[in-house]
């Protein structure tokens, strides 16, 4: 005889369905938190229009790149403001200082200098390393890898990243410029300049598709060369940062004919490889009043691109040199 069975009954493959859903729409979410922040935009939008999951984990992933330029890897967030179309942020890899691009040899010169050996090198006249930037001219030293103070050590404040609010906001003819979220005394110091760090034949290389891409259309390359004289007089230090592709926020400063409201400063830190291009307050900056410096004066190209810097001393046209 048949005895009903006291245990549970099997499911039903219609009663096992949704929670097979459920578990895929699971593994989806958890995939598309770990995806999706890695796409470019086209792809970002392209993959928020395939359904209802990925459409609200693309918005936040949006919405995240847009509160803070950095992603959070400077310690105050520089949000993007855009009134002028529908671009909410610019994409490109942050990275708050200098890197190797491709191409560079790991070894690099070692510039020999000795580093300190204060206890606290604040407001200490005797530390070697140490130095009013803005009186120093265009080549100033801080404590660095050799000396014997630690990171926390006053005379090191181009190291620890941006620590003045700074927003990104685009205007209509010049692109994506970078505003002071507050008011920046002179002096201060607002952030380094940093990006991948070039040969001089990769710089040329990269300088030639980036003439023709600007050509083509609007684009904005970040490729910056610094030349520094070295003291005999007889030669020259070239230093080529890119940071179209890889770099931070000060990718976004657009370029003023009167020389803008930046002292630029090479950074030299004790017993560092190399030295950092650093950006400081060169008069006291207004809150939203926008940041600038000058690109240089040479213009080779009397065609060039237009300059809309708006200042009295506008030349009409950005400096272009021979890379
Ligand atoms: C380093 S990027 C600055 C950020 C850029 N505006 C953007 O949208 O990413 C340099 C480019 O910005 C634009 N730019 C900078 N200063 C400008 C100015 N004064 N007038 C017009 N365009 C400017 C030019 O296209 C230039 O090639």
């Amino acid at each position: 005889m048949h005895k009903p069975s006291m245990g549970k009954r099997p499911r039903t493959e219609d009663q096992e369905e949704p929670d097979r859903r459920k578990t895929h729409e699971r593994a989806l979410f958890q995939c598309a938190r770990l995806i999706l922040p890695l796409l470019h935009p086209p792809e970002l939008a392209a993959t928020s229009s395939t359904c209802k999951t990925l459409h609200r984990i693309a918005k936040s992933v949006t919405a995240g790149r847009t509160s803070d330029a950095s992603g959070g890897l400077e310690k105050l967030p520089i949000p993007f403001a855009n009134a002028v179309d529908g671009q909410p942020y610019a994409s490109f890899a942050y990275a708050p200082t200098q890197t190797l691009g491709s191409g560079q040899r790991r070894t690099q010169p070692v510039f020999d200098a000795p580093g300190c050996e204060c206890e606290r090198c604040d407001g200490d006249a005797g530390c070697p390393c140490g130095g009013d930037y803005l009186d120093s001219g265009e080549l100033a030293r801080e404590c660095g890898p050799s000396c014997r103070c630690g990171v926390e050590c006053g005379n090191r404040v181009t190291q620890g990243g941006v620590s003045v609010r700074l927003r990104v906001v685009k205007d209509e003819r010049k692109g994506w410029g970078l505003r002071a979220g507050q008011l920046i005394r002179r002096g201060q110091f607002v952030c380094e300049y940093a990006g991948e760090l070039l040969t001089t034949k990769e710089a040329r290389r990269r300088q030639q598709i980036y003439d023709q891409l600007t050509s083509g259309g609007w684009f904005c390359s970040a490729l910056l060369v610094v030349r520094e004289h070295l003291p005999s007089g007889k030669a020259c230090m070239r230093i080529n940062i890119d940071a179209t592709r890889i770099g931070n926020v000060a990718r976004f400063i657009n370029h003023s004919c009167d020389g803008g409201n930046l002292s630029t400063v090479l950074m030299r830190s004790s017993g560092a490889l190399l030295p950092r291009l650093c950006f400081f307050a060169s008069r006291d900056i207004e809150e939203d009043e926008e940041i600038t410096f000058s690109y240089g004066e040479i213009r080779l190209k009397s065609k060039g691109l237009q300059c809309f810097c708006g200042s009295s001393s506008c030349f009409g046209v950005l400096p272009s040199e021979s890379t």
